[in-house]
């Protein structure tokens, strides 16, 4: 039974859907880096929120972990490289707390319009300072949105119907988009100028750390009031303070820091400043949604090989997941085949499908074909981090999807090229479940490809299966199954044997130099 661990403080839903689905489930919140290095090791997967950082050690120390899920929607507190590399998923939940985090942002503004929280603080005070707060209305102010995603385009919908006007810097918002949101499609110094309100929506990149930097801040329109609900890190802190006291910005509500828990920050007492822990996420519904979904896509990947909302792996829904098992395993055998003939120097692989074949989701047997094809090089080669492997490597990776009827109702051919030229092997299923070779560089061969073989390429001589036969007995090897094919006649004959035990050293070097043997490899799968 798959195990995994909650290590973050997690809607109880998460745990009772775990146990449903038949994944043992342990919650240990609140541990040091440290601890959870010690323990990490025991689960199959690892829940999360934005506390618990999966650093490269932590991932290092995870020797069965196969999934990391984000009950939420940021993933900076994942080392992402790290975790494809050790092939381990990582899933995030990318709706299930946007209305929720929108909402506070547009909470936040209001605070801002009308210094609600200062009021507050000044009224239960006793002081009844009516004069001393006057806000601003939010009515036909604009609003200038950095960042149009999924939440960003939720707080513009607020806003539209707050009567706001709407401006929004996202390089990645096509202008269909833009008319469809009801939102002006503007550049970052158009939206530095003309915003009243200014509210971050990006996650944290190379391109958006310190987007409202000190310069940036300087270009705003005086009295802009700014809010960031996306990630710390997004605004020059230190920059936003001297903004504050010198007036020039009217109000900021920081719900992330660039130091988290922000126990102390440059911007704490400042007037004008309004702060919230990192509650963007926290409502009743939000925490239910994103625990659910996040135990949901956990417990199908684990229990049935399902994969949705991967960010470092393409999708495979609980439905295609059993259609697609038989393929990806006759896939990583015809990738193994040819991993294992061609050894180093791989320049490109081509995956072509046909037949049943091509109707499938292509990109899990091609990932199954290069986890067979990397094995060669790493043992701890899987679907997750075989792409990244082969990119490393300069592997040209080409699919290709055939309409034509061929002999095989369903049929994969892997091809690879490398220092000794082009080669292809072609696969099949037999009553959709068994994967079958069916061909070997040319030369029609059927085999089940499993346990210990033997493959030789020989020329095809009356006498030469008895000599191999006295040859593989004498050493006390013995043979399950024999498969032969030829290229024609008195030609190139390619053989499969499959062996009760491996063919190495010696015994290896015998086979290679009997007559008319012009290869032998011994094979593994
Ligand atoms: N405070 C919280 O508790 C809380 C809760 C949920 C999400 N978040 C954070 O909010 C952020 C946005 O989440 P989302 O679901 O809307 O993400 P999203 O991926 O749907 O949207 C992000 C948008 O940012 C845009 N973008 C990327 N680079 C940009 C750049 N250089 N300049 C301008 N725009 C750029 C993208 O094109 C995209 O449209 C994330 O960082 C997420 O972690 C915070
Ligand atoms: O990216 C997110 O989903 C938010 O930052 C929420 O973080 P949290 O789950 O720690 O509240």
């Amino acid at each position: 039974m798959p195990k995994v661990l909650i290590s973050d403080k997690m809607d109880p839903k998460a745990a009772q859907i775990f146990r449903e689905r038949g994944v043992e489930v342990d919650e240990i919140t609140g541990k040091t880096p440290e601890e959870l290095k010690a323990i990490i090791g025991q689960y199959d997967g690892l829940a999360i929120r934005s506390s618990t950082k999966v650093t490269k050690e932590i991932l290092d120390a995870a020797t069965n972990l196969k999934v990391v899920g984000r009950a939420g929607i940021g993933v900076d507190n994942v080392d992402i490289p790290a975790a494809s590399a050790k092939g381990v998923v990582v899933m995030n939940t990318p709706f299930g707390n946007s209305i929720t985090t929108a909402e506070h942002a547009v909470a936040l503004m209001f605070a801002l319009a009308r210094d609600i929280p200062e009021a507050d603080k000044s009224t239960q005070a006793g002081k009844w300072e009516k004069n001393r707060f006057m806000g601003v209305e939010l009515t036909n102010k604009t609003l200038g949105l950095i960042g149009a995603g999924n939440i960003g385009s939720i707080v513009a919908d607020r806003a539209l119907g707050l009567k706001m006007k709407v401006i929004a810097y996202d390089p990645f918002l096509t202008p269909e988009r833009a008319v469809e949101m009801g939102v002006e499609k503007v550049t970052l110094d158009d939206l530095l100028a003309r915003a009243d309100f200014i509210t971050l929506h990006t996650p944290l990149t190379d391109s958006t750390r310190n987007i409202l930097s000190r310069e940036n801040l300087a270009k705003t329109k005086k009295g802009v009031r700014v809010i960031n609900c996306a990630r710390g890190g997004l605004i020059d802190e230190e920059a936003l303070k001297d903004a504050l006291d010198s007036g020039h910005v009217a109000g900021a509500a920081l719900d992330v820091f660039v130091e988290e828990p922000a126990k102390v920050s440059p911007l704490f007492g400042t007037p004008g400043f309004i702060s919230t822990p990192h509650l963007g996420a926290s409502t009743n519904e939000a925490q239910v949604n994103v625990a659910i979904q996040v135990a949901e896509q956990m417990a199908d990947f684990l229990v049935n090989g399902g994969v949705t909302n991967a960010l470092n792996m393409p999708s495979l829904s609980a439905e295609e997941a059993p259609k697609l098992k038989p393929y990806m395993a006759l896939a990583e055998q015809l990738g193994s085949l040819v991993g294992q003939l061609s050894g180093e120097g791989l320049m490109a692989v081509s995956v072509e499908v046909e037949g049943a074949a091509a109707e499938l989701n292509q990109k899990p047997i091609t990932g199954a074909v290069l986890a067979g094809l990397m094995k060669v090089y790493s043992d701890t080669v899987n679907m997750v981090n075989a792409p990244f492997l082969a990119k490393e490597r300069g592997l040209d990776v080409r699919e290709v999807r055939h309409d034509r009827e061929g002999d095989y109702h369903t049929l994969i051919r892997v091809s690879v090229n490398g220092r000794n030229g082009e080669r292809s092997v072609a696969g099949t299923l037999f009553s959709n479940r068994t994967p079958r070779l069916v061909e070997m560089f040319g030369i029609k061969v059927e085999a089940d490809l499993e346990g210990d073989m033997l493959y030789i390429v020989n020329d095809d001589k009356p006498g030469f299966i008895g000599r191999l036969g006295s040859t593989l007995g004498e050493a006390g090897i013995n043979i399950g199954t024999f498969h032969l094919g030829r290229r024609s006649a008195g030609g190139e004959a390619v053989l499969l044997l499959s062996v009760d035990s491996p063919v190495q050293g010696d015994l290896l070097k015998t086979v290679c130099s009997l007559p008319g043997v012009r290869q032998a490899k011994a094979l593994r799968f």
